[in-house]
């Protein structure tokens, strides 16, 4: 009978043309660890969309800008956050167990740098049109997509908590263009109603 080799080829252990290695590891060849400050450059070159991720309940209300954010899977709908240990908002949400991802279009550009951190919770939410959400998470009126969630699943990884999350209810607005996060910059994508 014959058999097959799903992966008949080694990874190539050369760096590819037009990557150029850097940090001690990739100089050296050795496995040092990586350093921060290259991680984050690095990450710098990896684009992800912009969120303010919200919460309210016994714990009071917070939100912060999180572009850590991932699908997990869709059955049950479950999604992702990262969230600094760190933060002024940490508390908050633990104590909430609830919270809500809201996706950010160009014109939130603004918003996103008042959530970004320094400021105090409630003048954060001083800006932009927010309802209550089912979950009682505040919900960004005018957001390309925003997800109502419960936190199900809490684990700790370095300076974070990834935060696993039910999503309960949804409500989203194909018209909208999306906000990305690259090169420390924002940037603007589509001009709506593209799928
Ligand atoms: N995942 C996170 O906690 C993120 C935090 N930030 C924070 O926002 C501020 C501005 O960030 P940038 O302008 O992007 O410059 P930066 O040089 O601080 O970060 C560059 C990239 O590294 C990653 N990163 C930064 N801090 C991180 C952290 N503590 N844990 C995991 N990944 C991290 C992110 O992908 C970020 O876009 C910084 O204080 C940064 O710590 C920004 C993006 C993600
Ligand atoms: C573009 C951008 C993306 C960010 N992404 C995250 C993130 O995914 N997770 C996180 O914990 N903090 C992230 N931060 C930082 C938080 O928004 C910030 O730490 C938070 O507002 C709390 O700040 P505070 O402790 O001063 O209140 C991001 C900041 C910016 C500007």
């Amino acid at each position: 009978m014959a058999t097959c080799n799903p992966h008949p080829h080694p990874a190539p252990r050369t760096t590819p043309a037009g990557l150029a290695p850097t940090g001690t590891a990739a100089a050296t060849g050795a496995m040092a660890p990586v350093a921060r400050q290259d991680y984050r450059d690095a990450m710098a070159r990896l684009g992800a969309a912009v969120n303010i991720v919200t919460t309210d309940g016994p714990g009071g209300r917070h939100g912060f800008t999180a572009s850590a954010v991932c699908s997990v899977t869709d059955s049950p709908p479950t999604l992702l956050v990262c969230l600094n240990k760190g933060s002024s908002a940490a508390a908050t949400f633990h104590a909430n167990g609830v919270l809500c991802v809201n996706t950010l279009a160009p014109e939130h550009e603004e918003l996103s740098r008042l959530f970004g951190g320094g400021t105090p919770p409630a003048e954060r939410f001083t800006a932009g049109h927010w309802r209550r959400a089912a979950t009682g998470a505040p919900m960004l009126v005018g957001a390309p997509a925003a997800f109502d969630c419960r936190i199900t699943r809490t684990v700790e990884v370095g300076t974070h908590d990834v935060l696993f999350c039910e999503v309960v209810n949804l409500a989203s607005d194909g018209g909208r263009g999306g906000l990305i996060y690259f090169g420390r910059r924002y940037h603007a994508v589509g001009s709506g109603g593209e799928e």
